[in-house]
């Protein structure tokens, strides 16, 4: 099936390129599939210490042969009645997680981090709902696992022993995964490989996520906060959020915590100080080579970056280079992108939304920008100066200045990025996709 036919336009660098998604229908058609559903009643119990006599003998309900049925295995499998509640009864009301990717190098950091309280809270239980595909479901529960090189992540998270995560529940359909989810965590996506045209990834990678916020939009929470970090992840964030109507836009996040860890790391480095001391840290635009680390916001100890660091040449050239470029570095060590460095960062990502913003600081996040105050063009998603009460919820920063040189670096990332929507129009529901991506146009870990 052809999903888009991109025109060339007058640029050299662009190529006609007609796409064919039958693979990607062919994942993404498998829908329907039977949700394994790990669940652990009153688990947090059983792991704190509770006398003897209000520990009821748990009543085991496992399947004879949980390879043919699936719907539990292990220690998720047994519904312990507990009398005593001194110690739950304090937490708060159980939330949804849904994780897409949920087999791959990223979510296998992220989600014990999840599960271990340290980003929503130590009275915070919460259940974890995975999206996987046909390929990685094996991994995902760990049935196949020595034939697979992923970890069996359930199998994992079961042998972790994590009080607060109350469930564990697998699929491969995302209108099962993200029944009432009140966040989703939209990691998966395809890597661009050799010789693939950016174009392609976008159409690719974009068909994931219009498909991924139809079902946001059919099942999710109304008030469902979506963080995409697969790549092209601001388009892929547009993609989603044009695809759930009935969930508010704002609610959508594009990854950029990464990069603004990053350039405070740079920072902090060249100024010879510990990086908890630079703060005011904006990325603004797209999470690309094009993306703006932000140093005439920033500050140091308290002071302007460019009290501190009097090299200007250093600010403009070396420092955002090594931040728009720093991905593709830690590919060429690792052989691989960033893994737990962008766990961290979602974890960043999520606290910095679920608790107050500390006094005078901000923190950076792509979302979408109708109605900003900096004059960026409505209608994208862009990494943006934001704070926080804490409620899940964020106000963009409107007290920051502006210099020829930033409006200059911010222009080119936004011009990228309406580049990008229109060679996504055919999944925004806005056209015929016209691609005429800018020839510099590349993820933070291409080189
Ligand atoms: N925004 C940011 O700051 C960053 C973003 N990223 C991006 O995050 C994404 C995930 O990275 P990472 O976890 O390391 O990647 P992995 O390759 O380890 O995992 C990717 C997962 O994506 C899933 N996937 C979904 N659709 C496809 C498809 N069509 N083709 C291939 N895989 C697919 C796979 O799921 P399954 O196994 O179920 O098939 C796989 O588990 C990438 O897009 C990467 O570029 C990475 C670093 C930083
Ligand atoms: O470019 C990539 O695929 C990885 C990435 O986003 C990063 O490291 O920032």
């Amino acid at each position: 099936m052809a999903v888009a036919q991109f025109i060339p336009s007058s640029s050299s660098l662009t190529k006609r390129t007609t796409l064919y998604s039958s693979q990607l229908s062919q994942y993404l058609s498998s829908t329907h599939k039977p949700l394994l559903t790990l669940r652990r009643t009153n688990y947090a119990k059983i792991c704190c210490s509770v006398t003897s006599n209000e520990v009821q003998a748990p009543v085991a309900k496992q399947s004879n042969d949980p390879i043919k049925k699936p719907e539990c295995f292990g220690v998720f499998c047994l519904t312990y009645d507990l009398k005593a509640e001194e110690e739950t009864s304090s937490w708060k009301k159980m939330i949804n997680v849904s994780v897409s990717g949920a087999a791959g190098m990223i979510a296998n950091h992220l989600l014990f981090k999840l599960a271990s309280g340290e980003v929503f809270g130590p009275d915070q239980p919460i259940a974890l709902k995975l999206l996987g595909s046909e390929r990685s479901i094996q991994a995902l529960e760990g049935r196949a696992w020595e034939q697979c090189d992923h970890a069996g992540v359930a199998m994992e998270l079961e042998d972790s022993l994590f009080p607060l995560l109350r469930e564990v529940s697998i699929g491969i359909d995302p209108y099962e995964v993200f029944q009432d989810a009140e966040w989703a965590l939209l990691i998966g996506a395809k890597p661009r490989g050799p010789g693939m045209e950016r174009a392609g990834l976008l159409d690719i990678n974009g068909q994931i996520f219009a498909e991924q916020g139809k079902a946001l939009n059919a099942v999710a929470s109304r008030n469902v906060k979506v963080i995409v970090v697969g790549n092209p992840c601001n388009t892929n964030a547009l993609i989603c959020l044009k695809n759930a109507p009935d969930i508010p836009s704002k609610n959508f996040h594009a990854l950029t915590r990464l990069d603004e860890n990053r350039a405070k790391c740079q920072l902090a480095l060249k100024a010879g100080v510990f990086y908890d001391k630079v703060s005011n840290m904006t990325i603004w635009g797209n999470h690309s080579t094009t993306q703006v680390p932000d140093f005439l916001n920033a500050k140091i100890n308290g002071f302007q970056v460019k009290e501190v660091i009097r090299d200007t040449k250093w600010l403009e050239e070396e420092f955002t280079e090594k931040v728009q470029k720093r991905g593709g570095v830690l590919i060429q060590k690792w052989g691989r992108s960033s893994a737990a460095s962008t766990a961290v960062s979602v974890v960043d990502a999520i606290r910095s939304l679920v608790t107050p913003t500390p006094e005078g600081d901000w923190f950076s996040t792509g979302v979408y920008t109708n109605g900003n105050p900096y004059g960026i063009a409505e209608d994208i998603v862009f990494s943006m100066p934001c704070r926080s009460k804490g409620d899940g919820d964020y106000e963009l920063v409107k007290d920051v200045l502006m210099d020829d040189y930033l409006r200059s670096r911010i222009k080119k990332s936004e011009d990228e990025l309406l580049a990008e929507k229109r060679c996504v129009a055919h999944l925004t529901g806005e056209g015929i996709a016209v691609c005429d991506l800018p020839g510099d146009t590349m993820l933070p870990g291409e080189m």
